[in-house]
């Protein structure tokens, strides 16, 4: 007996995969904010600024040679939420 999966079925299991690669995502973007934070403070209770350019430069040019421009833009909301607004 061969058992057919139906374009709805392949849909819907499709999207709970999707669903639960999101949670994933969204499970590092939290551990990602943690760490940074953690840098963050050790940077200003030395006297530092929250900020390193420089730093951002490098993170940016990581996700834009992975994923080009709409690379970018992610690392720039990722650095948003990890940093806040500059
Ligand atoms: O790597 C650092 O120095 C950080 O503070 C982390 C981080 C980041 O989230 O990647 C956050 C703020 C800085 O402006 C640069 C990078």
């Amino acid at each position: 007996m061969t058992v057919t999966t139906t374009p709805a079925q392949l849909i819907a299991e499709s999207r709970e995969r999707i669903d639960a690669i999101d949670d994933r995502i969204i499970g590092l973007i939290q551990e990602r904010m943690a760490v940074s934070t953690v840098i963050q403070e050790a940077r200003i209770t030395s006297g530092g600024r929250r900020v390193h350019l420089s730093r951002e430069m490098e993170v940016l040019a990581h996700w834009s040679d992975a994923l080009g421009k709409p690379g970018t833009t992610l690392a720039m909301t990722l650095l948003e939420l990890c940093r806040g607004r500059v």
